[in-house]
């Protein structure tokens, strides 16, 4: 469950008294996520969330999230719009913590996503690439891409193998080719960074949302996309579906094209993706607090991942022509 904070009644009410958004009806606590707390908040003037951001989520980074959420919602995209208070400000402080109040979007994630969710996905990030091509207000470094890898390696080798055998020296492997062969010089901008399926709301086959932006950040943008094929086009069994995949990305390019160098470079990204989240995932997973109430992702999902971008060829074998 996601409620690490408490907040009293009281405390919401006078929380509340200093928006334009009538008095409160009813709120709950949100046992979906693992980040932050989150509450469903029910007033005069309709249903918001309420986000009291936790220990992971440096304050510092606060403006960036909340200054992107704002651009994106002024340009179209369906994602939590912030609220401002009376004095025009989003960003407050509720029960000790950085608090905000955000739009409610409608719809529901996909747990195991269709062919048809997957181009939503495509056309969805695409525009969001799009919409945030101007965004420059403030920017973000991703600490969770190449350089941030080989830390999390460190804090992790030791136990890797008791998930699975021959897992930190497979990691070595990957650091010691990703490392020196990472693409540069492809197109650039805001990413989500962690666009996976929870993070999608649907009504029907329509995409209605896209949330939690707390990993957005300045990176590369086929980089996105290669986090999106991992997240959204395998199998339960582990198997790559290349249907899923020519879906996600010729709805993609519809919308903003890919060059040559993006699809000559999206085995190398796709192998990176699978990497990142296999080693956060696995340094969560051996670090378990006891009595947690969150239960870790699986880090060998992205362990098999990896090894079928290993295995990759040629960009083809993803679903897209060059
Ligand atoms: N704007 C929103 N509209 C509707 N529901 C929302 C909104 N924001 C969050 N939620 C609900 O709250 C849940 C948790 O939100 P979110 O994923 O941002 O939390 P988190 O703690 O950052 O989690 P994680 O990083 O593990 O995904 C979502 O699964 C969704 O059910
Ligand atoms: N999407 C990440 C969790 C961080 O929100 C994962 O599945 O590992």
């Amino acid at each position: 469950m996601a409620v690490y904070t408490d907040v009293s009644p009281e405390q919401l009410e006078a929380f509340l008294s200093t928006y334009d958004l009538g008095r409160l009806r009813a709120f709950k606590g949100i046992a979906e996520g693992v980040e932050n707390s989150n509450f469903l908040l029910q007033t005069e003037a309709g249903s918001f969330i309420l986000t009291l951001y936790e220990k992971r989520v440096n304050p510092a980074d606060l403006p960036f999230f909340i200054g992107l959420m704002q651009h994106l919602a002024a340009r179209g995209i369906d994602c939590p719009q912030p609220v401002k208070n009376r004095e025009g400000v989003a960003l407050g402080t509720l029960a000790g913590r950085p608090a905000l109040i955000a739009t409610f979007l409608y719809g529901t994630s996909v747990r195991r996503p269709s062919v048809a969710n997957c181009a939503a996905l495509g056309t969805a990030l695409a525009g969001l690439h799009r919409a945030g091509a101007d965004f420059t207000a403030s920017s973000r470094v991703n600490a969770l891409s190449v350089p941030g890898w080989r830390p999390l390696y460190e804090q992790a080798k030791d136990r890797a193998d008791t998930v699975a055998p021959g897992l930190s020296a497979l990691i070595a492997d990957e650091l010691s080719v990703l490392e020196p062969a990472w693409p540069s010089g492809l197109p650039a901008g805001v990413i989500h960074a962690d666009l996976f399926p929870d993070n999608v709301f649907f009504t029907g086959e329509e995409l209605t949302g896209l949330i939690d932006f707390y990993f957005a950040c300045n990176d590369l943008l086929a980089y996105d996309v290669a986090i999106c094929l991992n997240a959204w086009c395998f199998e339960p069994d582990g198997a790559y579906n290349q249907t899923k995949g020519r879906a996600l990305l010729a709805a993609y390019r519809t919308v903003r094209p890919l060059s040559d160098q993006e699809i000559a470079a999206l085995p190398m990204l796709c192998r990176g993706a699978a990497l990142r989240f296999l080693l956060t995932r696995l340094v969560d997973w051996l670090n378990v607090p006891p009595g947690a109430l969150v239960r870790p992702h699986d880090p060998k999902e992205y362990l098999r991942k990896l090894r079928f971008h290993r295995s990759v060829t040629s960009p083809a074998d993803y679903g897209v022509a060059s």
